[in-house]
């Protein structure tokens, strides 16, 4: 049987999506003279952006999250599927942590995966506080599906920068990105459909340095 019939989701040993190894494409963008993001292309090759897109969109766990707000609970405009262990996470997103690991040196042991359902969900301004605790981290989220844009602006304000992620493309923030700077998923004018996001996180950056 040609293994790349078999599904992400289930208990085989799913095919290895096809990353670029040699992040080839990647683009460097410097910040600051501590922060940059890193906006790799093409990533993930197009039909395993698009199969990934649709097997995690019909099988993920997704969960509607809230916190508290001003005294109010309210609910996140999106919703979330956590793998706080890889172990549990499809073998296509395992084996893109593993490619993570090898090339930016840090040991992605667990991921979240975002839904923006449409161009009303977002993500407010915030840094990953909970999961990038180091003074300097390096943080991969891999977009699929509509194409959004991510902002990311300095904690103590100014203007941003943008960045047009598509499908397959990663986003990768490193060094204070997390503290010195913050990054946002803002709701879009028109409409548009669905976008995810994968987050990669490593235990070892949740601690303090
Ligand atoms: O969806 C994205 O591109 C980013 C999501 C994000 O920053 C987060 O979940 O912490
Ligand atoms: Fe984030």
């Amino acid at each position: 049987m040609d293994d790349s019939a078999l599904p992400l989701f289930g208990d085989g040993d799913g095919r290895a999506s096809g990353v670029d190894e040699t992040f080839g494409t990647a683009h460097r963008v410097r910040l600051d003279a501590h922060s940059w993001v890193e906006h790799v292309p093409g990533w993930l090759l197009g039909a395993d952006a698009d199969e990934l897109f649709r097997d995690l969109l019909a099988g993920a766990d997704w969960q509607q999250r809230s916190r508290w707000m001003y005294g109010t609970r309210l609910e996140e405009p999106r919703l979330t599927a956590e793998h706080p262990d890889l172990d549990g996470a499809p073998e296509a997103l395992r084996h893109m942590a593993r490619a993570l690991t090898a090339h930016y040196g840090v040991a992605y042991d667990r991921l979240w995966i975002n839904l923006y359902r449409t161009h009303r969900d977002s993500t407010g301004w915030h840094g990953d506080g909970a999961s990038a605790r180091r003074r300097e981290c390096i943080v991969p989220v891999l977009s699929l599906g509509a194409p959004r844009r991510f902002l990311v602006r300095p904690t103590q304000g100014g203007p941003s920068r943008t960045f047009r992620p598509l499908a397959g493309d990663l986003i990768v923030m490193g060094g204070r990105c997390q503290v010195d700077w913050r990054h946002s998923v803002p709701k879009d004018a028109g409409p548009s459909g669905p976008r995810i996001s994968v987050n990669f996180a490593a235990s070892s950056q949740s601690r303090p340095d």
